[in-house]
This record gives structure tokens, C-alpha cells and sequence, in this order.
């Protein structure tokens, strides 16, 4: 079932066109993801759900009920939409339990233990009602803006970036444990964040904006492996980037001849791999430059990054009978340099001569 559902909604500034009709399916009880380069028009459009900005023009809806259509709109304390900003934004002045019970009227029945169960909820313990938002950490003060959002018992969550202040250790875990709670509570939840791999962790479905567009939504898996093109898939992680010609379900590239994702393609394309899909085995120098096995592919170890589990190898393609470097659609012949994952430990040093494989397929690019 479609929980929100927004139909070519558009924003100008001014002369300045901020987006551009955006269309985009939110499943009831699912986690969306927005995801973008800064000044996209993420936030805009999330404070266009929630009623803070009206559309120029467009539709906005949630459960069935028209929230906005063009400028006219039920307003923002109607629309049953919590929001957790990006800085918590917390009553610095009021202790946590006039934070949380901020939206709940006084005489509201068992209002405290509403509070104590709203606490209970983002794994606060009850001791810190009594507290003021500077006696917290970070991520606590994040679960107490949570609470205070989740008191209205929204239909709909909308968090901006609200993990961004938190580091990294505290960042995963906070997002865990939020994830986890708004899919307890069957709550539909749309993440606006920088930071992709937040996105691909939290979300159902990642929606990808670009100049005030979504260029494209789907699962993480399939924007991951399957992204429309180049720009798209660099923003979602490290990419390999190779042109390559197709033929029957196969590319011939730069590292031999390897299988894509696509069996109706032929002819030049542009292919993606992903670094982890590459596996790289420390060879003999006589191997490399003189082996005689034409369906293998060699490389030389130029830097070799060492980061703790993950080492990132830097490796020239040795121009070998496997490994022909293709001229690519401008006439250059390819010969940067690839980017390897390799486990950490024992991983090949620098100067290093490594074979190269390929684990599972490349994905064509569209177009
Ligand atoms: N109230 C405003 N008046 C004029 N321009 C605005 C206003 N709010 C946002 N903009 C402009 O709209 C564009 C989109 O802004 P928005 O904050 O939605 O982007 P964003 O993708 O959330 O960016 P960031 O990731 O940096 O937060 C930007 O160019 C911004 O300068």
C-alpha cells in the first residue's frame, strides 16, 4: 500500500528553478532515503511534505488524503508528519521530559506515562527526564528529538540528516536503533543524508536527486549495481569505469573479456564495476610479463592504501596478450589506473606484479 505519494511537484526561489517535478512512491511502513549533492533540493522537498513550503505546482498526498496541491495546502500541524531536524533542535531551556511532552497538551490522561513510554522507546533510561538537553550526548539528544517527534504518533517521520553530528561509531548505532524502532512502530519513514552508505544501510528504497530531478529510485542493491549512469553510480560509491565492446552477454575490455549484465547489448559501451568485484593474487614478475595464459590479466601494484580490514590497491594494467587497454569512446587509450579492494592483511605491497579476476558481472550503462 502507497503511503505518500508526491506527483510533479515543483519550487522556484525567485528565478531559480530549486525542483524541477518530482514524482516519488513512498510504500506505507517503508524507509525512503534521499540522497544528493549539496543543493540538490533534498531539504526542500522534505519540508514541502511537511508542510513548512508549499509546492508552485503538484501534488502531495499521504495515505489518500491531498496534503497539497500547488500552493494550496492543510497545514503542517495537521498533516500528522514528524520531523527530527538535523541538529535535534531541542528546548535548551526545558528539562527532557517538557522536551519530549512538549506536543502533548497538560491535561492529557497519563501524560507522564506517555513520556516514560516514549523514553522507553528510543532506549532512554527514565533517570534523565530530570535532565537538560546540554547533560546528554549527542545521540542522546537525537533519541530525546525522536521521542518528542514520535509523541504526535505521526502517520509519517521525516528525519534531515539527523545523524550527521554524531561520530562515526555512535552514527552507526544511533541509525541502527532508530531504524529498527520506526519499523517496530510500522512508521513510514523518509531519511534525507549526504552520506550514501547511510543511505543504502537505512533505507528500503534510495531516491537519488540531482539539480532539483530525482534521477532515479529504486532498492539499495539495485541503484548499487544497476545505477543509470556514470554520475549516478560514482555518488554511490567507488566505481570502475571501463569502455568496452559487447557482444552476447560479454565485454571485451581492458581486463579480457568479462560478462555483463546485459545480453541484448552490443557493440561500444561504457561498463561499471565495483572494486570490491575485483581480486587481485600476487604473481612472479616472469608470470605477469611472460606468461603465455591469453584469458588472464595482469597488473602492477603502483600504491597500495592501507586502512585497517580493507587495503585499497592501486594497479596499472600490464598491456599483456589478456589485457589489451581498448581505445574509449574519445580515442583515448585507457590506461588509468584500477582501484582494488583487497583484504587488508597479506595484501599485495607496492611494486607488486598481481593477476587480476573479475567476480560476478559488469553493469552496462544505458545509453
Ligand atoms: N528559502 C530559500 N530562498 C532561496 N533559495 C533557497 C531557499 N532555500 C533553499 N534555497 C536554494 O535551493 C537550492 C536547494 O536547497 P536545499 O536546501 O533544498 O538543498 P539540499 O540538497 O538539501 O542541500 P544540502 O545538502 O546542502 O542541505 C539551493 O540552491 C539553495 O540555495
Amino acid at each position: 500500500m502507497t503511503s505518500l505519494e508526491l506527483h510533479a511537484v515543483h519550487k522556484h526561489y525567485g528565478p531559480v528553478a530549486v525542483l524541477g517535478g518530482i514524482d516519488l512512491s513512498v510504500a506505507a511502513g517503508s524507509r525512503t532515503a534521499i540522497v544528493g549533492p549539496s543543493g540538490s533540493g533534498k531539504t526542500t522537498l522534505l519540508r514541502i511534505i511537511a508542510g513548512f513550503e508549499a509546492p508552485d505546482a503538484g501534488r502531495v498526498s499521504l495515505g489518500g488524503q491531498l496534503l497539497a496541491d500547488g500552493p494550496g495546502m492543510v497545514p503542517a500541524h495537521r498533516r500528522g508528519i514528524g520531523f527530527v531536524p538535523q541538529d535535534g533542535a531541542l528546548f535548551p531551556h526545558l528539562t527532557v521530559a517538557d522536551n519530549v511532552g512538549f506536543g502533548l497538551p497538560r491535561n492529557t490522561p497519563q501524560r507522564a506515562e506517555r513520556i516514560a513510554e516514549l523514553m522507553d522507546m528510543v532506549a532512554l533510561d527514565i533517570a534523565m527526564l530530570a535532565r537538560r538537553p546540554h547533560e546528554l550526548s549527542g545521540g542522546q539528544q537525537q533519541r530525546v528529538a525522536l521521542a518528542r517527534a514520535l509523541a504526535q504518533r505521526p502517520r509519517l517521520m521525516l528525519l534531515d540528516e539527523p545523524f550527521s553530528a554524531l561520530d562515526t561509531g555512535l552514527r552507526a548505532s544511533t541509525r541502527k536503533a532508530v531504524a529498527q524502532l520506526l519499523g517496530n512502530a510500522g512508521i513510514t519513514t523518509i531519511l534525507v543524508t549526504h552520506d550514501q552508505s547511510e543511505a543504502l544501510s537505512f533505507a528500503d528504497q534510495v531516491a537519488v536527486m540531482r539539480e532539483g530531478q530525482l534521477v532515479q529510485a529504486g532498492c539499495p542493491l539495485e541503484l548499487y549495481l544497476r545505477p543509470r549512469d556514470a554520475a549516478i553510480a560514482s555518488f554511490l560509491g567507488e566505481t570502475i569505469v571501463l569502455p568496452a565492446q559487447l557482444a552476447g552477454g560479454w565485454a571485451d575490455c581492458a581486463l579480457g573479456r568479462i560478462a555483463v549484465n546485459d545480453g541484448q547489448r552490443s557493440g561500444a559501451a561504457q561498463i561499471m564495476l565495483r572494486p570490491e568485484q575485483l581480486q587481485v593474487v600476487q604473481v612472479p614478475a616472469e608470470v605477469a610479463v611472460h606468461g603465455t595464459d591469453t584469458g588472464a590479466c595482469y597488473g602492477a601494484v603502483i600504491d597500495a592504501d592501507f586502512g585497517g580490514s580493507v587495503c585499497v590497491l592501486s594497479v596499472r594494467l600490464l598491456r599483456g596478450p589478456g589485457a589489451v587497454p581498448l581505445a574509449s569512446r574519445d580515442g583515448e587509450a585507457w590506461d588509468a589506473p584500477l582501484l582494488v579492494h583487497s583484504p587488508g592483511l597479506h595484501a599485495p605491497a607496492t611494486g607488486d606484479m598481481v593477476r587480476i579476476s573479475v567476480a560476478g558481472q559488469a553493469h552496462v550503462f544505458s545509453g
